[in-house]
């Protein structure tokens, strides 16, 4: 009986070395960090630039929307205590989504800034989101996870976080 043996089952399309397997599975969250960045920084400042939304009451107001779905939340608390200062809780969420969108972009401490869009999204999902039914029609959920693997991974490429890693290596190996 002979055995043969196939230790490369791709077509390897080299690119400096690598194949294109190994770069697609190297950049594989970009896009996702992306789409990420930009919404978030887009839903900010949508937030904060809608005159209707940042009021306590009123059509469309970010008070009147947390009282629509107090009844229908995970956790109604939450929103009690939101209700208590709405247009403070509106810019704390707008302001923290923009934060959080262009900390992504950037890659500036992004596995903090991953930790702030997931701890966003989990808060709107127990609150405005829960009541969807089923549960895959609500977005917050799906934008949570979203965050969990930007959590995990970081930024590792195109980021301040790597220019500063690599600079920090940099000097260590100079100084030996
Ligand atoms: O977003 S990324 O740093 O993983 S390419």
């Amino acid at each position: 009986m002979t055995h043969s043996f196939r230790t490369d089952t791709h077509t390897p399309y080299y690119d400096g070395g690598r194949s294109w397997r190994d770069t697609a599975t190297r950049y594989a969250l970009l896009p996702l960090r992306l789409f990420l960045g930009v919404t978030f920084i887009y839903a900010g400042l949508d937030k904060l630039t809608d005159s209707a939304f940042m009021k306590a009451s009123g059509p469309g107001s970010i008070g009147d929307q947390m009282r629509n779905v107090r009844g229908s939340a995970a956790i109604p608390d939450m929103i009690d205590m939101a209700l208590k200062s709405p247009v403070g809780f509106g810019y704390a969420i707008a302001l923290g989504e923009l934060a959080v969108g262009i900390a992504t972009l950037l890659g500036l401490l992004a596995r903090l800034a991953a930790l702030g869009g997931a701890l966003i999204s989990l808060s709107l999902w127990l609150t405005m989101s829960w009541a969807s039914d089923p549960y895959y029609y609500g977005n917050d959920l799906a934008y949570l996870m979203a965050w969990i693997p930007l959590v995990l991974a970081g930024a590792p490429n195109f980021s301040l976080d790597a220019a500063w890693r690599s600079r920090r290596r940099g000097r260590a190996a100079a100084a030996y």
